[in-house]
């Protein structure tokens, strides 16, 4: 959050104090309860609350409260240690940088070796940095630009193109509101856009609105889409709001009143954006769905003028390349023998042939003697050594460049891991399961290790004595048993071809 001047660095007080750095949905918490973005709250909810809030949706004293703002630490760190006796606990970034102390009020076992820590916080140390720090304001500033008496939130999850620009204007202009767009950066947006994309592209259309306070926050989804209309009504309410635009699923929860707007279509007479019945239907525009204009940008083909302003589009574009220029990875999953090496090499060795991405192939045996030398192949250690490849592939894409990766992957959450490392770099990710029958794999038997397998002499193999969750979210399936090498590097090339992520094959 900005205001970095007025913290208070290198208190004395806390050096010895012990630290402790909450999971990233506890330390977006911890940035809103900073900011002041969850009034009335003032810092982690104690048992008591939690429990109402689970229950009612109310605090004990009765004021309504839609979320669990709660933090859990280690139990060891305050074994033995009275709550009146308690020192502060400071609370770090993932760097391991200061952002706040917590003054403990309540120290509760939650689950095995964990216990609940509740207590008021208070902004310390330089940590929890982040991109558009400036955007990033607490509740206090952004109050302090508001001079009008209505205000009018909107919160920015997608980039303003001109239908919903004109709804806003439309909205402030009736209301004769300020407008304070908050975009949420919590997480990646839609369509794998990042925070910053996004936050860059709700820049591009400033000029396009009367004078908006533009602030980030990071408020990211619950997955309840009732818990999350509700604390995003309550954050507007801290930044202003007094009135919210919204959609259907937006919910007031007793604070700034929602408008629901209206379609609006163009109007090809004029270029104006107007009501869906104000306009006849031979001169009706309907503004492009999510899906057309990611299959604009994923062909490099530009945004229609009449419907997203040039400066947004050349965001998108920056932040949704081509296809063919967009980072990729290629992560090809099966059992062991199935074809992923030697499928992953022939698609590899085509296109350096080609030149035409620039590639990096991590292929399973090479990665478990360097990045994963000493895992064995425990669940622990496979996911392990998944983490490891996805985080390598991804910064890989993040770049442009394609990373193709043919570990066994046998898990699914690794494998879901792997996809979403991918999508927060603002890269693809193609699954290739290569689902070559176990019995097929075993015939083959390259090194040998099904044989002993099955002679006893080694256990935790994988489709023997050890699981392998099938895909039911890859992008293509393989099955080598049946034609050639080429035949299955070819079926991989001409679905990237088709697909957009290298030239047509024929
Ligand atoms: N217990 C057991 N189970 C499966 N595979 C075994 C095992 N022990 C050794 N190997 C050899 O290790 C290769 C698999 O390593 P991966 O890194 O791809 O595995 S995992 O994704 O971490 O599960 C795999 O190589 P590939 O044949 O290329 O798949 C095997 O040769
Ligand atoms: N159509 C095919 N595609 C891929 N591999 C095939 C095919 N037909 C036979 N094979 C053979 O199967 C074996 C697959 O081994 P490998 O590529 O190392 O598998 P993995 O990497 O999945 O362990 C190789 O010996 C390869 O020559």
């Amino acid at each position: 959050m900005s205001e970095r001047s007025e913290r208070v660095i290198g208190d004395e007080a806390l050096r010895g104090a012990p630290t402790w750095t909450p999971n990233p949905t506890e330390l977006s918490d911890l940035e809103l309860l900073l900011a002041g973005a969850y009034a009335p709250l003032g810092g982690f909810l104690g048992r008591d609350d939690l429990r109402s809030v689970a229950a009612t949706s109310r605090l004990v004293d009765g004021r309504p409260w839609p979320l669990q703002v709660k933090l859990e630490v280690p139990a060891g760190m305050l074994d033995g240690i009275e709550v009146a006796d308690a020192p502060p606990l400071v609370l770090t970034d993932a760097e391991g940088a200061p952002v706040a102390r917590l003054d403990v009020a309540e120290v509760w076992p939650t689950r095995e070796g964990w216990c609940g820590v509740a207590g008021p916080v208070t902004r310390y140390g330089d940590g929890g940095r982040a991109p558009f720090d400036r955007l990033r304001m607490p509740t206090d500033h952004v109050r302090a630009q508001l001079t009008a008496q209505r205000v009018l939130g909107y919160f920015a999850d997608r980039p303003l193109h001109r239908p919903q620009l004109a709804q806003l204007n439309h909205a402030a202009r009736q209301l004769n509101a300020q407008l304070v767009v908050l975009v949420p950066v919590g997480a990646p947006g839609p369509d794998g856009l990042t925070s910053e994309s996004l936050v860059r592209c709700v820049l591009a259309a400033r000029d396009r609105m009367n004078e908006p306070v533009i602030v980030a926050i990071p408020l990211a989804s619950r997955g309840n889409e009732i818990t999350d209309a509700l604390i995003r009504a309550r954050v507007a309410a801290a930044y202003g709001a007094t009135h919210l635009l919204g959609t259907a699923t937006t919910m007031s929860g007793g604070g700034p009143r929602v408008l629901i707007p209206r379609e609006l279509v163009y109007d090809s007479r004029d270029g104006q954006w107007r009501d869906r019945d104000e306009v006849p239907e031979r001169f009706e525009r309907i503004a492009l769905t999510d899906e057309e204009i990611a299959g604009l940008l994923d062909d490099g083909l530009p945004l229609p003028e009449w419907h997203t302003p040039p400066a947004v589009a050349r965001e998108l574009s920056k932040a949704r390349p081509p296809r063919r220029q967009r980072g990729v990875v290629l992560f090809f999953t099966g059992f062991s023998g199935s074809g992923k090496s030697t499928v992953a090499r022939g698609v590899a060795d085509a296109l350096l042939e080609t030149g035409e991405r620039s590639l990096t192939v991590l292929d399973g045996d090479v990665v478990r003697r360097e990045l994963s030398a000493g895992l064995g192949f425990s669940k622990a250690d496979r996911d392990l050594n998944i983490r490891r490849i996805g985080w390598v592939a991804a910064e890989t894409a993040r770049h442009g460049g394609m990373a193709i990766c043919c570990p066994i992957a046998p898990y699914a959450s690794a494998r879901a891991n792997a996809r979403a490392m991918a999508t927060a770099a603002g890269a693809d990710f193609v699954l290739v399961h290569v689902a070559t029958p176990i019995e097929v794999c075993e015939q083959r038997d390259r090194k040998g290790l099904y044989a002993r397998a099955r002679a006893g002499q080694i256990t935790g193999m994988t489709g023997i004595d050890d699981p392998y969750e099938v895909p039911t979210d890859a992008e293509l399936v393989l099955d080598t048993s049946e034609g050639t090498i080429d035949d299955a590097v070819d079926t991989v090339l001409v679905f990237l071809g088709e697909e957009g992520w290298i030239n047509p094959r024929s």
